[in-house]
């Protein structure tokens, strides 16, 4: 519900108010939902769902799947021998789409990939339309200025069949990064930085929306990278709002609407801004001056840190319950307090996930280590977002400079971002990671995350230690 006025609505407002089917009495609402991506993980049960209820999609078109979770990332993946729960997972969701005429990219398409990196490549993500995959970081797509969120298995089964979902209203948070990013500090570095000042829980119950002339600056790669972090900062979902490089990067894709339609949609989305007078529940201004290249030192997204920092030491913390999390973090980190972020040595590298596997992330990484050598002790992967990214970064030349570097060139999948399969760290391993997340074991049982950027993760796999990519 919102007093607003047409003319003093948030950009969520309005995607919400067009998408409204039914006002319930407890003020919930029925939300059409325009389009579902699917993956191996969370799809099986809401298929087996209908199976047994012997009911129909609503609206097989407006479903896409795509196998990303359990996929090999070696070079000889056709063949590669799978655990058996992956191999069930993926051939399962195989079998699901040709059943209820649901469009599958097979593993060995070129445009197989991450769903957050595949919806948006074949202009599937579109403005305004409201996104829903059974995975938290659809949040990703919010950086087109729809409004995307991971919803769970059961919500997965309800769009399946309805097209619709019953949902609360959230409030509205807007976070303003104006100015402009220094010499290698990203959207990843905005990203881990907002989250460092307003913490995991910082976004609850809030859609965030991106605003200010930082934000305007970021190419549509560092808008999702931003986009797809929200969920890390607590809200279900980010938004920027679209604009000309939003309608460039949308158009000619496979599934975007083409001519006269095309032009159609672009004045309709040029409509999708947050108007003047709308306010904000909560607002968090930044300056991107003052955003430097971060590094995580523990288990959660918001231990973070510059890497011109020390560890922190748990002695200095007031809050009881903060000081035992904090130890606990170091204990499973391997760290000592006061110890120098940049004298930290990690074993390994990996680029790539949906916040940063796209081709921008890895021009990135080319950049950092052309004409350089990997760590003698760093074992380094770069995993692109998909087949189309790979294909991309190979056709400019970035594969030779990677290999030639050190680098292991993979297959696309979300591999060793959650460690589903066979790509995973060994227990005490420590690795500079671009994903998003470094939750105990997240990248293998007893595995040492740190989340950085492409930039950075690059740096600390030629020097074998977290480094400033800035004083390379
Ligand atoms: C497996 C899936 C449900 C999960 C998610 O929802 O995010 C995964 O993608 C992750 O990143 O942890
Ligand atoms: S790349 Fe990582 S964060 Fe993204 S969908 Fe896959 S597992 Fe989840």
């Amino acid at each position: 519900m919102t007093d607003k006025t047409e003319h003093q609505k948030t950009l969520y407002d309005k995607l919400w108010d067009a998408h409204v089917v039914e006002q319930q009495e407890d003020g919930n609402c029925l939300i059409y939902i325009d389009r579902q991506i699917i993956h191996e993980v969370t799809s099986p049960q809401a298929f087996e769902g209908l199976r047994i209820a012997g009911r129909p999609l609503a609206n097989a078109k407006a479903m896409l799947a795509v196998p990303d979770h359990n996929v090999p990332t070696s070079a000889d993946r056709a063949t590669a021998k799978n655990a058996e729960d992956s191999q069930i997972q993926l051939d399962t969701l195989e079998k699901n789409c040709a059943e209820f005429g649901v469009e599958y990219i097979p593993m060995m398409d070129l445009r197989q990939g991450i769903v957050h990196i595949v919806g948006p490549e074949q202009g599937f993500t579109l403005p305004g339309m409201t996104i829903v995959c059974g995975d938290s970081h659809t949040s990703t797509h919010g950086a087109f200025g729809a409004l995307a969120f991971g919803i769970g298995t059961s919500e997965v089964e309800h769009v399946m069949a309805t097209q619709t979902l019953v949902l609360s209203r959230q409030k509205n948070m807007r976070i303003d990064v104006d100015g402009v990013l220094g010499n290698g500090v990203t959207a990843k570095d905005v990203a881990l930085a907002v989250i460092g000042e307003i913490g995991t829980a910082g976004g609850t119950g809030h859609v965030i929306e991106f605003t200010g002339s930082a934000i305007r600056g970021l190419s549509m790669e560092g808008r999702m990278t931003l986009c797809n972090m929200s969920i890390e900062a607590g809200a279900r979902s980010g938004l920027i709002a679209p604009d000309q490089v939003t309608f460039d990067y949308v158009m000619g894709r496979p599934k975007s609407p083409k001519g006269g339609a095309f032009e159609q949609a672009v004045s309709y989305w040029k409509t999708l801004t947050s108007d003047a007078g709308a306010t904000y529940d909560k607002e968090v201004f930044i300056r991107a001056e003052d955003i430097t290249p971060q590094v995580t030192w523990g288990t959660s997204p918001e231990n973070v840190l510059p890497i011109t920092g020390v560890v922190p030491n748990p002695a200095d913390v007031r809050d009881p319950e903060r000081k035992i999390a904090m130890q606990r973090a170091l204990d499973y980190m391997g760290l000592e307090p006061g110890t120098k972020l940049s004298d930290i040595p990690i074993e390994r590298v990996f680029i790539g996930s949906c916040t940063n596997g796209r081709i921008e992330d890895i021009r990135a990484v080319a950049d950092v280590v052309k004409g350089r050598k990997v760590h003698a002790d760093v074992a380094a992967w770069v995993v692109p977002g998909s087949g189309l990214v790979k294909l991309q970064a190979e056709e400019e030349g970035l594969d030779q400079i990677l290999i030639e570097a050190g680098f292991d060139w993979r297959e696309p999948g979300c591999s060793m971002c959650l460690a589903m399969n066979a790509d995973k760290l060994e227990p005490h391993e420590r690795c500079a990671s671009t994903s998003n997340r470094n939750f105990e074991g997240r990248q293998g049982p007893k595995g040492r995350t740190h989340l950085m950027s492409p930039a950075m993760a690059a740096a600390a796999a030629l020097t074998g230690y977290l480094t400033d990519v800035r004083e390379l």
